[in-house]
């Protein structure tokens, strides 16, 4: 049977990541939801309108959901649901600042979800990122595994960017990597970055290296601080729709996730951002790497702010 795709959400990242999934060509079909009246179902129209331009042959369906979970039936069979539903940051918030709102809207999509589309692997962007991943869980009570956030890869590749930028390199000849939350705590890791295969540290002062991971750590308050009506989602569509991809194909690709935690790194029971090889059943396995004593104790600092946190979306 065809691949099939939830995108939950019509907003900015929910639209751009289903025209990228639609445009891999990789689904049959991608379903995009949302609770404003037409909306899904003119940008399925104007995205079906794209095929023949584009050549892809993914059919997209947009479904206007009701408060009582009316319209959820056209996810029925998703392989993967994408849920981008809830607020944005505006200029001068923190993603903490959405933990309430985004909690009641996240809460009420997952149990939908855990009903019509109870095998999906579940791929999470709403901020605050790594609580909204482990309510998804405890409101679906799917298997860890299959519940995933995505942040890691943007973030990584935020840093990646901005080292091949400094250096005035193509940005393919840089490798980063970025670990912990996506928040205060977010752990760019120097010691496994490269510039054509030589260690960052042998090539950039430590002074601009400090510069470049700070400049990370801001990258998605410098956006929203531009735009000023909402967050980024070009590269944050990019992150989340490579995430599906490598699910519905299967791939293993090892990926910079927020996953589920069970011992990695000497640190056990909290969703955190980790690499992880993707398939089928959402997370494979988590990857460890090797880290400087430093970035080793930032991401355990990064995983005690997320457990304190966690903690408190039981009961939200
Ligand atoms: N994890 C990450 O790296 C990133 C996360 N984000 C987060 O993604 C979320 C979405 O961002 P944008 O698309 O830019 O916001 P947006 O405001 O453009 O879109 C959000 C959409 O969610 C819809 N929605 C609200 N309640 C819903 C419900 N119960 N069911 C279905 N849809 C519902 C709204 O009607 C709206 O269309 C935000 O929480 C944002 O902070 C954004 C960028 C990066
Ligand atoms: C919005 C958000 O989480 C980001 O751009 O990083």
């Amino acid at each position: 049977m065809g691949k099939k795709v939830t995108v939950v959400g019509a907003g900015f990242y929910g639209s751009t990541t289903a025209q990228r999934l639609a445009e891999y060509d990789v689904f049959d079909t991608v379903v995009i939801t949302d609770i404003v009246e037409g909306k899904p179902a003119g940008l399925a129209l104007d995205l079906n309108q794209s095929r023949a331009i584009e050549g892809f042959e993914t059919k997209l369906v947009g479904v206007t959901t009701g408060p009582n979970g009316e319209g959820y039936e056209a996810i029925e069979g998703s392989d993967v649901v994408v849920i981008t539903a809830g607020l944005p940051r505006k200029p001068g918030m923190s993603r903490m600042d959405l933990l309430e709102t985004n909690a009641k809207i996240v809460r009420q999509v997952s149990e939908n979800v855990a009903k019509y589309a109870p095998n999906a692997v579940v791929i999470v962007v709403s901020n605050p990122l790594d609580e909204m991943t482990a309510l998804t869980q405890l409101a679906t009570q799917f298997p860890k595994n299959r519940v995933l956030g995505q942040a890691g890869m943007l973030d990584t590749a935020r840093f990646t960017n901005f080292v091949a930028e400094a250096l005035s390199v193509p940005v393919k000849s840089v490798k980063t990597l970025t670990l912990g939350s996506h928040g205060d705590t977010m752990v760019p890791v120097p010691s496994r970055s490269t510039v054509d295969g030589k260690p960052l540290r042998e090539v950039m002062p430590a002074e601009q290296i400090e510069e470049l991971v700070v400049k990370t750590r801001n990258g998605g308050a410098e956006v929203v601080a531009l735009l000023k009506t909402g967050s980024a989602y070009y590269a944050p569509s990019a992150a989340a729709a490579r995430m599906a991809k490598a699910v519905a194909e299967d791939s293993g690709e090892v990926m910079p996730v927020c996953a589920w935690v069970d011992g990695e790194y000497g640190i056990s029971g909290v969703y955190l951002g980790v690499e992880a090889a993707i398939g089928a059943e959402g997370v494979k396995r988590v990857v460890e790497t090797d880290l400087d004593a430093d970035e080793l104790a930032a991401l355990k600092e990064a995983a005690e702010a997320v457990r304190a946190k966690q903690g408190d979306i039981a009961t939200m």
